[in-house]
Parts: C-alpha cells; structure tokens; sequence
C-alpha cells in the first residue's frame, strides 16, 4: 500500500513505537488519527507532528483502549474527521504487571476489538475499501520467556489472531490484510517487569534484558518503523508475522504447509457449491 492520501489510525501513538510509526506515516503523505491514553503526552506529540507535517494531517483522541464505547468513538471519529480509514496500527501495549487483568485487556481484548472495528470500518463487505491492519505483538509472541508470562500469553493471541484473520477466507470477504511485527527489545521507555518476588529473580529478569545486549544490543525505534514500513508497502503480505531482531534484521516466521490452515472454498468455487 503506498501511503500518500492514506489516513491511518495508531493506538498508544504518544510515545514510543508508535509514535514511531506515526511520524513514518506522516513523513511518506499519510494523514493518521493519534489515540493514547495519555492526554498531555498526546496533545504534546500531536501538536509537535502537527507544526512538522501540517495540522491538516493529524488528530488526537484521547482514548483507552480498553473501553469500549471510547474505540468505537475514536474509530467513528477519525473516519468522519478524514473521511476514510485505510490502516489500523494496534500499538498500544503494557508490560507485566501485578495486575494481569489489565495486561490482559490492554494487549490482547483491546487489539481484538481494534481488529474488529477495524475491518467494519475498512472491510469491503461493509461497504469500505479494503485496508490494512498491522498488529504489534512482540518476540514474546513466538518463544517462551521465563519474564512476563502474561504478557507472553498476550503476545501469542495477537499473533494467532493476525495470522487468522489474515487467511485469504477474510480477505476475500473484507479486501483487509492483517499481519503482525514481533520486535525484540526496543529502546523505548518500557520496561523489564518489576515482579520478580525477590531481588536475585529481578537479577534474572534484568539479565533477560541483559541478554539481548549481548545479544546486539535494544532494537531503535527507527529500525522497527523500517520493518513496520516494509510491511505496510509488501501488499503481498498477508497473516504475515515479521520478526525484527538485532542479529537478523527483518525476517517472517516461517509456518508449516503455508499456515493457512485447511482449505475453504473460495468466494469463485463457492458459487458453484
Ligand atoms: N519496547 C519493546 O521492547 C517492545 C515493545 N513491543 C510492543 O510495542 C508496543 C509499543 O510499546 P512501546 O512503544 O515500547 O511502549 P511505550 O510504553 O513507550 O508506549 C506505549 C504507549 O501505549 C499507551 N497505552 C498504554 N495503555 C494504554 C491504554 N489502555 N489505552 C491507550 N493507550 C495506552 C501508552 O500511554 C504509551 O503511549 C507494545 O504493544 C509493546 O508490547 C514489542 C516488542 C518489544
Ligand atoms: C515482559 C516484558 C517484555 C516487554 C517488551 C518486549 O516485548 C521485549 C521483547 C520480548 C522478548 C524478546 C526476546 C528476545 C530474544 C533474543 O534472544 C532473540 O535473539 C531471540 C531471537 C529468536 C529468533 O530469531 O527466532
């Protein structure tokens, strides 16, 4: 998809990755609507953006993700604002925390629903024009880590989620590719869980993140934004899973027999059934 004349929407886009993605959208002609729940951190970056790229091109709405009516809102504001909605980013996210609950419905019910608005407002069989939503999961999403394993837990769903809805039985229903990016660690203002009960675990943990510099070192926001980009503009990609790694750079987890999962019968040889 190019992105010039596009409007896009990105959830937790005040700081951060998605604050990455925004600008990147912006600077390649995008229009993009900013949710996060953070207001003045959002009204900051949105005013910041808006000097840059022209305050025609950008829109903050306070939103928490994990309230329902204020993502149907944001979604019905955004479109009316710019008059179409293109690209749905579900960026926002959280680390552990005691409170697996709010893990859980941050980075995992609050992307579904963000999947699900976004192919009503995009899906061709409801009248839109097709689109596409990029889901931000993480490593976590693919192997196990001995820290965060809610947030694991949460990592795996988005990426099953993504690779479901991004089987060509959805796409030729909605004409909406959905796929996911599974950074390793980024330099951005998360951080490690702080749950270890004791401080040798919180060692261990801090080692995890440790690890990753040995291993490289923390991905920057701009190196994931460049994976970010290469999937917006690959319209090939579908029920993709990008990995961004320092060692690696940008690559696909590779799924078995194409990972679609048993055949259906296409829109074609349906009619004929
Ligand atoms: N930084 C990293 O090492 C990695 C991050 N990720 C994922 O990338 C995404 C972005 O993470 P970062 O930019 O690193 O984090 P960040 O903490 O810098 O930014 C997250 C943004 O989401 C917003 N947010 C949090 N809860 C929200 C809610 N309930 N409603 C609306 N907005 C909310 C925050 O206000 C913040 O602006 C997350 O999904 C994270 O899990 C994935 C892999 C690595
Ligand atoms: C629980 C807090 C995590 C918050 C932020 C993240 O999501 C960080 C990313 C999560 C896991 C990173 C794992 C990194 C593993 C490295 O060892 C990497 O080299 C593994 C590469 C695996 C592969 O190439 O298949």
């Amino acid at each position: 998809m190019q992105l010039r004349g596009k409007v896009a929407l990105v959830t937790g886009a005040a700081q951060g990755l998605g604050r990455g993605f925004t600008e990147a959208m912006l600077h390649r002609g995008a229009k993009v609507a900013l949710l996060d729940i953070k207001v003045l951190e959002g009204r900051k970056t949105t005013k910041e953006l808006a000097s840059k790229y022209g305050p025609d091109k950008v829109l903050f709405l306070p939103c928490d993700v994990t309230d329902k009516g204020q993502m149907k809102s944001a979604f019905q504001q955004a479109s009316s604002h710019f008059g179409q909605l293109d690209i749905v980013v579900n960026n926002a996210g959280v680390t552990e925390q005691e409170n697996w609950d709010m893990v859980l419905d941050i980075n995992l019910r609050s992307v579904i629903h963000g999947t699900l608005l976004g192919l009503d407002h995009m899906g061709t069989d409801k009248g839109g024009g097709g689109g596409l939503i990029i889901n931000i999961a993480s490593m976590a999403g693919l192997i196990a880590m001995f820290i965060g394993p809610v947030y694991t837990a949460t990592k795996h769903g988005v990426v099953g989620l993504s690779r479901s809805f991004g089987t060509p039985f959805h796409f030729d229903r909605s004409g909406v590719r959905v796929c996911a990016i599974c950074p390793t660690m980024t330099d951005t203002a998360i951080q490690p869980p702080r749950v270890a009960a004791t401080p040798e675990e919180q060692l261990k943990a801090d080692a995890h993140w440790a690890y990753t510099d040995s291993q490289g070192g923390l991905l920057q926001v701009s190196e994931v934004v460049d994976g970010f980009l290469q999937l917006v503009e690959d319209d090939s990609k579908n029920g993709a899973v990008m990995r961004i790694t320092k060692q690696k750079g940008v690559d696909y987890q590779p799924y078995g027999g194409g990972g679609q999962g048993v055949p259906y019968a296409t829109r074609k040889t349906r009619s004929k059934l």
